[in-house]
């Protein structure tokens, strides 16, 4: 559980780390379980600037990756597109976190007062149920974050809404951290175990992750690959063949490119449990980016764990 005044007690020379912010969200969590005061904090608005903060003196970022109950976190997969994850940043790790979701008020707002929720759109897909049920005539709106939803309920109304009007989907630790907000109830989210996944990145493939405990070595890559540009329609199982790995999931955004649907891939591979020690692991998925490139399908690796 986030502890924040702990932050306080940081020796100078401690690297930074990157997260979705404001202080509270799931992402500041996540981090804090994970390297507790090993790090310092850096608050960012948007998870696309989690990504393009990250430089020598800003070495870590941790970016949510997909729930068990909404699926992949898009803005994520859109963001692993860019040339720059895989050349200058790369995923190092992962962790897993349960969520359990709150409805925030500001106090002495009810819920038939209700007619708008924010929320990060990963929150508001994990609690449709709740909101159809109890909350169906409300308008729904994403933010950036689940807590910038919660501070958005302490703007004056000018904003654009009637905060006497508006709940947020967020952690109850946001009630401890912005005063005047109180939770209207919790456990909201739809799914039996509610978890998120994230990604741990940094800058450089090298760079130490400074870990609180280090985690067992998982035998993980995440490939990046688009059909090369001369080559026809794209075929899911020459890539499946090529990579000849274990896939652990597969995502496809737009390319983003001229020819229409030229999709990008990003293939999860993992080591099967007992061939671990024939070949180093770093091997094995060069090897793949190797098959992958004779099947004229340009693939970078965008991480290895
Ligand atoms: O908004 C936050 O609190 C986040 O850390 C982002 C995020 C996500 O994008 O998945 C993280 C965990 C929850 O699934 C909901 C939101």
């Amino acid at each position: 559980m986030l502890n924040t005044p702990s932050a306080l007690a940081l020796c100078s020379d401690a690297p930074t780390l990157a997260f979705l912010g404001p202080p509270g969200t799931y992402s500041h969590q996540a981090a804090f379980d994970v390297f507790g005061d090993s790090v310092h904090y850096v608050a960012k608005q948007t998870i696309a600037d989690v990504f393009e903060s990250l430089s020598s003196e800003l070495p870590f970022g941790i970016i949510p990756q997909e729930n068990s109950t909404n699926g992949s976190v898009i803005e994520t997969y859109n963001l692993l597109r860019c040339r720059a994850i895989g050349r200058d940043s790369f995923v190092r790790g992962e962790t897993n976190m349960p969520i359990n979701h709150s409805l925030v008020v500001r106090q002495n707002v009810k819920l038939e007062d209700i007619e708008l929720v924010l929320s990060h759109e990963q929150a508001l897909g994990q609690c449709r149920a709740f909101l159809k049920e109890h909350v169906p005539k409300a308008s729904l709106k994403p933010t950036d974050s689940t807590a910038s939803a919660a501070r958005a309920l302490l703007d004056p109304p000018s904003k654009g809404f009637d905060p006497l009007k508006t709940a947020a989907i967020c952690s109850t630790v946001v009630t401890s951290l912005f005063h005047g907000l109180e939770v209207l109830r919790t456990g909201i989210q739809d799914g039996e175990s509610n978890t998120t996944r994230f990604y741990i990145v940094s800058y450089g493939g090298d760079v130490l992750v400074p870990w609180i405990t280090p985690p067992p070595c998982q035998k993980r890559a995440l490939i990046r690959v688009l059909p090369a540009s001369s080559s026809g329609a794209w075929d899911t199982s020459r890539a499946i063949k090529a990579v000849n790995l274990p896939i652990s999931r597969i995502d496809r955004r737009p390319s983003l490119c001229s020819k229409t649907f030229r999709d990008v891939y990003f293939l999860e591979v993992y080591a099967e449990a007992g061939q671990e020690n024939d070949v180093p692991w770093f091997d094995c998925v060069n090897q793949a980016v190797e098959r992958l490139r004779q099947a004229s399908l340009e693939s970078t690796v965008l991480g290895i764990w």
